[in-house]
């Protein structure tokens, strides 16, 4: 659980490192809900970060679902048709994605200190694709990439399916999920780690109801708040490398 005042409560040896892309260590999630609100307006109807917060961090096909059902607008738009439409606005989107603040620092230190870590996104390969190609360099330091539709990946977060997968395939995998810390901004994505064993450091975007903290271990405003030692990994060596 998480502290009022974001402190750990649940303090372990973390020996491997789970990253969510989303809205964690990429700033796409701001996508999503901008052609969001473009096709609902459509339908005369505004989209709320409750209705966000439902549908962030899950499998594209599983969002749509829920987008479709919550507005009401499933008899004019089905969730397949609703991804043929948004399709094309986020494709030219995607490829402008922007790092989070932190996350560049603090993959390239866990990565320089040994750290094994990898990525469990509900993206699947083609929007990973999309979304990365400014930053392949630094994603090619994670031992590994599971995406949502990984064939190991039955169900989307908060199914633990993505986070056993990548927890499987480290080396000499699969790794005791109480050694691994999942870093996250979505509800779905905590509950998914939580489901599967491991501690999670939450990312929240300021607008999410702070009542979809609870299931984190630790919250924190910014990946540059984060403190490795906390979590007994190797800190980093200038408070501001
Ligand atoms: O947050 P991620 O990386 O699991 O991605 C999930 C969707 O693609 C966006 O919510
Ligand atoms: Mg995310």
């Amino acid at each position: 659980m998480a502290n009022p005042d974001g402190g750990v409560s649940v303090k372990g040896h973390i020996t491997h490192v789970i990253f969510d892309m989303d809205g964690l260590l990429l700033d796409t999630e701001k996508f999503y809900t901008e052609v969001q609100e473009i096709i609902l307006a459509r339908f005369n109807k505004t989209f709320d970060w409750s209705l966000k917060a439902k549908m962030m961090g899950k499998k594209a096909i599983e969002a749509a679902r829920i987008f479709v059902e919550e507005t009401g607008i499933g008899n004019s738009l089905t969730a397949e048709q609703f991804l043929v439409e948004r399709e094309s606005m986020l494709q030219s989107l995607f490829p402008t994605s922007e790092l989070m603040p932190g996350a560049s620092r603090l993959i390239k230190h866990l990565h320089a200190k040994g750290i094994p870590i990898c990525l469990a996104t509900g993206s699947h390969k083609r929007h990973f694709e999309l979304k990365t190609q400014r930053h392949s360099e630094l994603f090619s330091l994670m031992h590994h990439v599971v995406l949502g539709d990984d064939p190991d990946v039955k169900k989307g977060k908060p199914s633990p399916d993505v986070f056993l997968a990548a927890a499987k395939r480290f080396e000499g995998g699969p790794v005791n999920p109480q050694k691994i810390l999942v870093f996250e901004d979505a509800p779905s994505g905590v509950l998914g780690a939580k489901n599967a064993g491991t501690s999670v450091v939450m990312v929240p975007d300021p607008r999410l109801d702070s009542s979809l903290h609870k299931d984190a271990d630790q919250v924190l405003n910014s990946l540059l708040d984060f403190k490795p030692s906390e979590w007994g990994l190797p800190p980093f060596d200038t408070p501001t490398s």
